[in-house]
């Protein structure tokens, strides 16, 4: 028997031209490709972030080819440490190709937002150091771009690819089927299009399993070899609020791949949009009466954890859902963008706003000897005023070694600007020039002059580093120039004065 090739493997793009929908993206990414021709271009990377399924890699890939590049790609299975980054895109990244049939070589980094955990420790911050020094270009693909840090895609240029239109996906399935020899009855392609959801990997993919066997597709076809599609949140919220029958709003749910914890979130969430026409007042009586619905389905899900009675979740969905059906007096037209629940992300902010903050604690405890909690507590909040100032900011996180995100944390800045950056960069100068490399991060405040001088002796230190470390020792630096590298090491030979006086 033999094994037939997937097709949307067959018929993956060759060239960006083939790609299916997209156009803005496709001709902003060419673009990008194009000025490689003429220099390195002021972003050396681009994040092109979207769903699963709908042309990213494929579009790397044809760049590449269009431009006659060779291409090195690191994927998630890849070890991502910063070691083998380093080692592989850096190299790759700064040197001339292999083959030298092509100047350029493309850097591929697939689900780059799954950079963390253990296998990829250290390299999320690698992959800031290999962009910032890439001669060639360098592709990072994610299916979400808010996994990447701020450092990163502030050096990016981000590309975000949409669902594709059912609309495009209809003459590129036609070609496929075609060139298969299959012929498709009226509305068939069309109806495959439009179950795909956007992703046309799988729009291929339906086409193909429906296709087995058969040299002919009609309608009755599909509609019993379609996919036992899970029905989007979307779609039941939609008949939730505009249904006027409770049993197909509730029937709508059993299919649905959300406990009836998330709906009620759901629902709770977009009701003020949907049940407020125009001119009304935003607490109309249909959304009061369904609050007290949800209220009540509140207290089954309250149940259903405390005794962790699962079949109670029929009541609680019985109430969120009838509830909201039977409390409309009249359904209110006009499109609605259903949001996710804003709770669930103001939890996930909360979340990770405390992982942050857990972090820093971490490092301040690590360099002032105390415990988590404690430096939370009771320390953390005088870093906090020490990095305010400019005198001291750059030292404070060198010491401490925090990265961009936990910087501006710490700044209680809310995105990058160039001072910022410049403070950090600052930061990232002083921290090579404190910590010897084959040392843990906190050796420095481990490792005091009187036990190794040499370390810190100015005159071994080119002369922008002596700049760097007049203010890590406390030195004014407008005086700077006036000191003498002699004259330093008494200062550093000085008993400590201030947190940074090493
Ligand atoms: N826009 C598109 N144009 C042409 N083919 C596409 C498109 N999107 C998806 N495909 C087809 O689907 C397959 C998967 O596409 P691709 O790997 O580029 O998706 P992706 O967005 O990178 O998703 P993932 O992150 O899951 O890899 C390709 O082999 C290709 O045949």
């Amino acid at each position: 028997m033999t094994v037939q090739m997937e097709w949307a493997e067959k018929y993956r793009p060759v060239s960006l031209g083939d790609v299916v929908g997209h156009k803005k993206v496709i001709d902003d990414l060419r673009n990008w490709g194009e000025q490689w021709e003429y220099g390195t271009p002021e972003k050396r990377a681009v994040i092109l972030h979207g769903q699963a399924g709908i042309g990213k890699t494929s579009s790397a890939h044809a760049l590449a080819r269009d431009m006659n590049w060779e291409v090195i790609e690191l994927n998630a299975s890849d070890q991502r440490t910063a070691g083998v980054i380093e080692k592989v895109a850096g190299s790759a990244s700064t040197m001339k190709t292999l083959t030298g049939t092509s100047d350029k070589r493309l850097i591929i980094l697939d689900e780059a937002d799954n950079l963390h955990g253990n296998s990829d420790r250290g390299g999320a911050r690698a992959i800031v150091d290999v962009i910032k020094k890439a001669s060639q270009p360098i592709i990072l693909i994610a299916n979400d771009v808010y996994g990447l840090s701020s450092t990163v895609r502030s050096l990016c240029l981000e590309l975000k690819f949409g669902s594709v239109q059912s609309r495009s996906m209809v003459p590129a399935l036609k070609k496929i089927a075609s060139q298969e020899g299959i012929m498709c009855g009226v509305g068939v392609i069309e109806k495959i299009a439009e179950s795909a959801d956007g992703d046309f990997r799988s729009a291929v993919n339906d086409l193909q399993a429906i296709a087995m066997g058969r040299t002919e597709i009609n309608i009755e076809d599909i509609s019993t070899s379609e996919r036992d599609n899970k029905e989007s949140i979307f779609k039941v919220v939609g008949r939730i609020f505009k249904g006027k029958d409770v049993s197909s709003a509730l029937e709508a749910t059993y299919n649905l791949d959300e406990t009836p914890e998330d709906l009620i979130h759901w629902v709770d969430e977009n009701l003020p949009y949907q049940y407020t026409g125009k001119g009304e007042e935003s607490l109309t009586p249909d959304i009061i009466a369904v609050y007290s619905y949800l209220s009540r389905s509140d207290r089954f899900l309250g149940r259903v954890r405390r005794r962790q009675n699962y079949r109670m979740w029929r009541y609680a969905g019985m109430l969120m859902t009838g509830g909201t059906v039977v409390s409309k007096t009249r359904v209110r037209g006009g499109f609605v963008k259903y949001q996710p629940p804003s709770l669930w992300r103001k939890m996930g902010q909360m979340r990770s706003r405390r992982n942050m903050r857990n972090n820093i604690a971490v490092k301040i405890g690590s360099h002032c000897n105390e415990s988590m909690r404690y430096s939370r507590l009771e320390v953390a909040g005088m870093y906090s005023r020490l990095i305010l100032e400019d005198e001291y900011a750059a030292d404070v996180v060198a010491v401490l070694g925090l990265d961009m995100d936990e910087m501006l944390h710490l700044l209680g800045a809310k995105k990058v600007t160039k001072k910022l950056q410049a403070l950090y960069d600052d930061a990232q100068y002083k921290r090579q020039a404190f910590i010897p490399t084959d040392e843990p991060e906190f050796f420095v405040q481990k490792s005091a002059p009187k036990k190794d001088p040499s370390q810190l002796s100015f005159d071994k230190l080119p002369a922008s580093n002596n700049t760097s470390l007049d203010s890590a020792f406390g030195n004014d630096s407008s005086k700077k120039d006036e000191v003498t590298a002699p004259a330093k090491k008494e200062v550093a030979a000085k008993p400590q004065k201030t947190l940074f006086d090493f």
